[in-house]
């Protein structure tokens, strides 16, 4: 069984191959990886205006759409939503102060 991620993900891959007027995603995705990015930027400022104002309805609505934007942006250069959650489970178990360190 998937989740909603994981469909939204399929979806969007499956949109690499769609033709640019019939999909907001492959018009996104044809505008190129930096448009992409661009996209992702200004949902993310969205979010974190909304959650300044502390709103929840329209923190989680934004929240949605910098998801959604990241999968696209992700998808643009070819990085998995696979390879994302792959990641993140090699961190467990480790401390975020540990991970910071090892970056530096
Ligand atoms: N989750 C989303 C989603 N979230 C946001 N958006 C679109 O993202 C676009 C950008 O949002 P903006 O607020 O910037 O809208 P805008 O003002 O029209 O954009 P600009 O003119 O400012 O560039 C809007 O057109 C939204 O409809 C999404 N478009 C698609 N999806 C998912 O992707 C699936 C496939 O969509 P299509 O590729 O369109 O078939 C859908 O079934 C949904 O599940």
């Amino acid at each position: 069984m998937t989740n909603a991620l994981d469909r939204l993900a399929a979806t969007i891959e499956a949109r690499k191959s769609a033709a640019p007027d019939e999909s907001w995603t492959a018009r996104l995705l044809a505008a190129g990886p930096e448009k992409c990015a661009e996209k992702f930027g200004e949902e993310a400022v969205e979010a974190i205006i909304e959650a300044t104002k502390g709103d929840r309805d329209r923190l989680t609505a934004e929240a949605a759409d910098v998801l959604y934007h990241l999968l696209v942006m992700l998808a643009a250069r070819d990085v998995s939503l696979a390879d994302v959650l792959a990641e993140l489970a090699r961190r467990e178990g480790t401390s975020g102060l540990d991970e910071k360190a090892a970056r530096q």
